[in-house]
């Protein structure tokens, strides 16, 4: 536990606050435009310095963090379970398929997608989150129906059912997951912010390129995790609506296993918008 808070302060709460600031002070500059012309480049030379001495320091984290915040100010879209953020995000895309010269281009990361990536048994190590969750919670949380299979799955269905009644498991769960997840997600928004993500990179030149974070627990992850982000949207229901989403959603799940997932969760009153929908 507090190997991970060192590594939350190292990684995540001195690099992002360094950049946003001097990625609010370069563009307030910019807007200003020709009289404070020196002065801006100075505050270029100052983010580039910076840059310099976390790649000489070998972190490149806090390389990666200064870059984000100062460059990308990505968008976060965040909400509570099932209160509607994938069907927010397909609407993005789908203005993003338009032709439309004069509409962004939404480049969108889905932070559910990554979690559920690193849950693969194929990157097997002994540090490996499948081998840590495996350790921590027992072999019942694997698929039976890979029986005789060297690395069954992750059934996160039984996962889930374990963390989701038990905030110590759940806090535990995410003590090994988190960290993993945010180093993945830092790495996808530096890509995608410099278009440098072959399998997304389109060809059209004029639009504006917006990365949005599709992230469930942005307000869970604190300061740090709100200053990444230049702009939030809250996807937002009523408490009853949100239950029967969730709940037509995922059958398999009773209305206790609802509401239970949904009380894991910060609510949503307490999320400070930005932006609501
Ligand atoms: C618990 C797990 C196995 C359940 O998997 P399952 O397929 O049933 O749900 P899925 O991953 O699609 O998540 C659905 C929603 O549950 C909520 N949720 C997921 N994990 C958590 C958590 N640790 N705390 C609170 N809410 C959570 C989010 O709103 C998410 O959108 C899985 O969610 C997981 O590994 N969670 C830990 C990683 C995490 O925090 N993921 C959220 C992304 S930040
Ligand atoms: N505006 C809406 N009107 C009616 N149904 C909706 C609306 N928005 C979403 N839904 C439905 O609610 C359910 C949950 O939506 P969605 O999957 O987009 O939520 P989510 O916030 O991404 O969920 P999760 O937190 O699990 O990732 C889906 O079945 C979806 O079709």
């Amino acid at each position: 536990m507090s190997s991970y808070i060192t590594w939350t302060l190292r990684e995540i709460v001195l690099p992002l606050p360094l950049g946003v600031i001097i990625s609010a002070i370069t563009e307030r500059l910019v807007r200003r435009s020709r009289p404070y012309a020196r002065l801006r480049n100075n505050v270029i030379k100052l983010s580039v310095a910076c840059m310099g001495v976390s790649c000489v320091s070998c972190n490149l984290l806090f390389l990666v963090g200064v870059i984000i915040g100062t460059a990308m100010q990505p968008v976060g879209l965040t909400g509570g379970i099932a209160t509607g953020k994938s069907t927010v995000s397909s609407l993005l895309q789908q203005q993003s398929s338009s032709d439309k010269e004069d509409e962004d281009e939404f480049v969108i990361i889905d932070v559910d997608g990554i979690a559920h990536d690193i849950l693969l048994p194929n990157k097997l190590g002994s540090d490996s989150v499948y081998n840590l969750l495996v350790a921590e919670f027992g072999i019942g949380i694997l698929s039976t129906e890979e029986k005789g299979t060297i690395s069954p799955n992750i059934d996160r269905r039984k996962l889930g059912d374990i963390v989701f009644r038990d905030g110590q498991k759940r806090r535990k769960l995410n003590s090994i997951t988190h960290p993993k997840i945010i180093k993945i997600m830092l790495k996808r928004i530096l890509l995608e912010g410099l278009n440098l993500n072959s399998s997304t990179t389109n060809t059209t030149k004029h639009r504006r390129r917006v990365v949005c974070v599709d992230i469930p627990l942005l307000f869970e992850g604190g300061v740090p995790m709100r200053l990444l982000f230049g702009t939030i949207i809250v996807v937002a229901c009523k408490p009853d609506l949100q239950l029967e989403r969730l709940h037509k959603r995922n059958p398999d799940l009773t209305l206790e296993q609802c509401r239970q997932r949904i009380a894991s969760q910060i609510p949503w009153r307490k999320r400070q918008p930005k932006l609501m929908l």
